[in-house]
């Protein structure tokens, strides 16, 4: 279990990234979603021991991580959102590098560690390969890899799909299912249909702040019977948004659908919305700008 507690982080410049934090993060898969500029990597940076926050504290099982930071690297795996790698390295020789820095001194089981991740990873075949000409899927594939060097209990993935099509987040995904349940693996990001796929937890941060935590059916739940739909021209979007609580639109087939957050039913044409997370992220987000 992992626990954030109070945990703040103000920048040289004022900026408050993180803002009393608190959160128990169990065994498992956990979602953190967030928009551009929520805290996210600011959060994970923090777990992962390369920044220290203004304010706070980070226990994992019996490690004080803020206390004891090279305990916790001991058993860290960290997938940073800029994963930089030497471009003209192959993918088996950059792993053998790393496992050696991870700390793997004997010869023949750094290669065994490295041959069964490039396995697991699916990258045996372009082993050889320098990392350059990997395609993007490949290259988090091996970001993976790199971070499950030394079995870690604790994996946080800052960001892995973006910019990924399609097939390859769905192969990147698959992997991270794989890794496993007795193991604390934190998967941030701004897609929701990452979390909707993968995390039986999950929370939203925005503004440097929790805004929402649980389970995703459970909160998707929350919304039955609160959410309206009505699809409309996009020039009369201003008005709707005028006259309702309009927590999101989306196009479809080239007009405006416009999902509205009401315990009553908001006449206007609407008709119930059965909600996805995707709602409940947007529901989540239009309740923190209104509080803001
Ligand atoms: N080194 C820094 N100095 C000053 N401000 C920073 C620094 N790093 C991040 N910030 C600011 O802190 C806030 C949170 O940034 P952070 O990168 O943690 O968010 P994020 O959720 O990861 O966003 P993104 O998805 O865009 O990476 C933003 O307002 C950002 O501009």
């Amino acid at each position: 279990m992992l626990e954030l507690t109070h945990l703040s982080h103000v920048y040289g410049n004022g900026t408050r990234a993180l803002d009393q934090v608190t959160l128990s993060i169990p065994r498992g898969m956990y979602g953190l979603l967030g928009p551009n500029g929520a805290g996210k990597s600011t959060l994970m940076r923090t777990i992962a021991t390369l920044q220290v926050p203004t304010e706070g504290s980070i226990r994992f099982g019996e490690i004080d991580v803020i206390a004891e930071p090279q305990r916790l690297r001991r058993r860290l795996g960290y997938l940073p959102q800029d994963f930089g790698v030497y471009p003209r390295v192959s993918a088996y020789d950059m792993l053998h590098h790393m496992a050696a820095l991870k700390g793997i001194g004997v010869a023949a089981e750094r290669r065994q560690t490295v041959e069964a991740l490039l396995h697991q990873v699916n990258l045996w075949g372009v082993r050889k390969k320098a990392l350059a000409g990997l395609s993007g899927g490949m290259r988090q594939r091996f970001g993976i890899a790199q971070a499950l060097i030394g079995n870690p209990w604790l994996i946080v993935v800052d960001e892995p799909t973006a910019g990924l099509d399609p097939e390859e987040r769905n192969r990147f995904l698959d992997l991270l299912a794989e890794i496993g349940e007795n193991v604390v693996v934190i998967l941030s990001t701004h897609i929701v249909g990452d979390v909707a796929d993968l995390c039986p937890r999950m929370a939203v941060l925005a503004g440097g702040r929790i805004q929402l935590e649980g389970a995703p059916l459970e909160l998707i739940r929350g919304t039955r019977g609160r959410l309206w739909t009505k699809t409309i021209e996009r020039a009369e979007l201003e008005g709707y948004k005028a006259r309702h609580p309009v927590v999101s639109t989306r196009l479809s087939a080239g007009r405006t659908m416009v999902h509205v957050l009401s315990d009553t039913d908001p006449g206007d044409g609407f008709t119930p919305h059965e909600g996805d997370l995707e709602d409940v992220y947007f529901c989540t987000l239009a309740h923190a700008r209104r509080a803001a």
